[in-house]
């Protein structure tokens, strides 16, 4: 195992773990093998994690199953009380936490504490409404009967995650899993490990009884087929690409369990002629920048109508030329490293593509001075609608900005994409906002507001985005099954 304090200074070293979590044993793969986990910003190495197999994930899974009986029979107020020394435990180590998330994902490390923050928010929300899983008596249509209906935990849970919230997308999934009284194992992105491993940490030291929560990290394939082939897994929880969210759903079928699928967005993000400019422009350098471009819900295609198209880009112009790029460990730094080099090629490929096409450079369009996976905040005008960038998710920092006309054009140029997970529009005629927020083909619309992410809403999309909403009062539903009983001779 690397020694990894001096590379990482932790104020509680016991955080960074290198095994993984087994029914409360930290265990390394039975191969022996390992995973080096890069620093984005720096290439080095921050750690490694074991490379678990399909035999190691098949026992993370007996061990859910062995521990599920137990925890399901708890009062929620119990269950409850542990989630809630959870959270106090992330707020209390989120220096650390954020460090850590810094060093294996890159953001700055505002950003990171931010998140932090956001990922312990979900288990504070599902603690308490796991208390409020409440049932039904539903009037019968004759006498002497009654129907009753239960809601129980759906059993054990699985939770793919992807690297760009290493710990918000594990609680978003495992908070509300653990609080309806389900068991799970949780397989982290292999960029982003650690973060995963720390919240195990904290959820041992908040009390939560072995088998409960069981991280586990090693090559997707194996790992994969394992959680989402064994019958013993009722619920799969996956964030992510859309390619893998089709493949998942695909292994998930022989044994039909019940998915949630957070997948690829294409997010619109319209500004009308009524539309405060200044306002508009904070909204996209929030949606559009936040961890360099790199998160479903950013705005990926900026359509602007034409009477307020070139102030608009003069305006975000200067909004951006204040991005300061760099490693998130610097004071400062606003942009961090995209998460890879195949990362930065794809935003080049996206750029390449619309200059060919007509596109013009207003800002940046190159990789950094810095080099390594770090890229220059970018903005391009005169975008035409059969590049690239219109049809694919670029995740990172490029605002490309295409030109309409009419209220029904921009609705229609919005729509025309096979995802639909979050669109924004800034305007401030009253119709117009019910008719665009009616019209928009999106499960999250933002409204003259730019960051849509809270735990308190139903966070999910239509189309090809995925299925199923988590966050709010409706993301326990999804770790709970409807049983009814049906009550004669009363
Ligand atoms: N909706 C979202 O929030 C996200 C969307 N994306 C989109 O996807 C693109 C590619 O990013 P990428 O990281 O490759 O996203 P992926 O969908 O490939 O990865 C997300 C998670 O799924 C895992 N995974 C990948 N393949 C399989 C498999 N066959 N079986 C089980 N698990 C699997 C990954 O593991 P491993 O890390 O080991 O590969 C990771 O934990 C991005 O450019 C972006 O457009 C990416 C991340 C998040
Ligand atoms: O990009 C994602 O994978 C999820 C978005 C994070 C959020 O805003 O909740």
């Amino acid at each position: 195992m690397l020694d990894t304090t001096a590379k990482l200074p932790l104020k509680d070293p016991d955080l960074l773990r290198q095994s993984n979590c087994i029914n409360g044993e930290w265990v390394q793969a039975d191969s022996g093998k390992r995973i080096a986990v890069r620093n984005p910003a720096t290439g080095e190495v921050v750690g490694e994690v074991p490379a678990m197999g399909r035999a190691e994930t098949a026992r993370a899974i007996a061990a859910a199953e062995a521990a599920l009986p137990a925890w399901r029979k708890m009062l929620a107020k119990e269950r409850a009380a542990i989630l809630r020394k959870l959270h106090d435990l992330m707020l209390a180590n989120a220096d650390d936490l954020a460090a850590i998330m810094t060093a294996e994902q890159g953001k700055p490390l505002a950003e990171s504490k931010g998140e932090v923050a956001y990922a312990a928010s979900f288990i504070e929300w599902f603690a308490e409404e796991g208390k409020r899983v409440y049932g039904d008596v539903i009037p019968h249509n004759q006498q002497g009967r009654r129907v009753l209906v239960l809601k129980e935990p759906i059993g054990v849970f699985a939770a793919i995650t992807p690297w760009n919230f290493p710990a918000a997308m594990i609680t978003r999934k495992a908070g509300p899993g653990w609080a309806a009284g389900c068991t799970g194992v949780i397989r982290p992105a292999s960029q982003t490990p650690f973060s995963a491993l720390a919240l195990a940490v904290l959820a041992e030291r908040a009390g939560m009884p072995k088998g409960v929560c069981n991280v586990i990290t090693g090559p997707s394939g194996e790992t994969g087929a394992e959680l989402t082939g064994n019958p013993a897994v009722r619920k799969l929880s996956f964030t992510g690409s859309t390619e893998v969210g089709r493949i998942l759903l695909e292994q998930c079928a022989p044994t039909i369990k019940k998915t949630s699928m957070e997948l690829g967005g294409n997010a619109p993000f319209l500004v009308f002629d009524d539309a405060d400019l200044d306002a508009a422009v904070q909204g996209v350098m929030a949606s559009k920048y936040r961890n360099t471009g790199q998160t479903c819900v950013c705005a990926n295609r900026i359509l602007v109508q034409e009477g307020v198209y070139d102030a608009f880009a003069a305006k975000l112009k200067d909004a951006v030329s204040a991005l300061k790029v760099g490693n998130g460990m610097e004071p400062g730094v606003t942009q961090g490293p995209l998460i890879n080099p195949d990362a930065v090629k794809k935003v080049e490929e996206h750029i390449a593509d619309a200059l060919k096409r007509g596109a013009l450079v207003v800002a940046g369009g190159e990789r950094h001075e810095k080099g390594g996976n770090f890229f220059q905040p970018t903005i391009l005008t005169n975008v035409p609608q059969d590049a690239q960038i219109f049809r694919e998710e670029t995740f990172g920092p490029v605002a490309p900005l295409f030109r309409f006309k009419t209220e029904e054009e921009g609705i229609r140029l919005a729509n025309d994409s096979e995802f639909g997970l979050a669109a924004y529009f800034y305007a401030r005629d009253v119709g117009r906002i019910f008719r665009v927020a009616e019209g928009l083909e999106a499960g999250i619309i933002g409204i003259n507001e730019g960051i849509i992410s809270t735990e308190v809403a139903p966070f999910g999309g239509v189309k090809q985005s995925g299925l199923g909403r988590e966050g709010s009062k409706y993301g326990i539903d999804d770790y709970l099954e409807i049983k009814y009983l049906a009550l004669g001779g009363i």
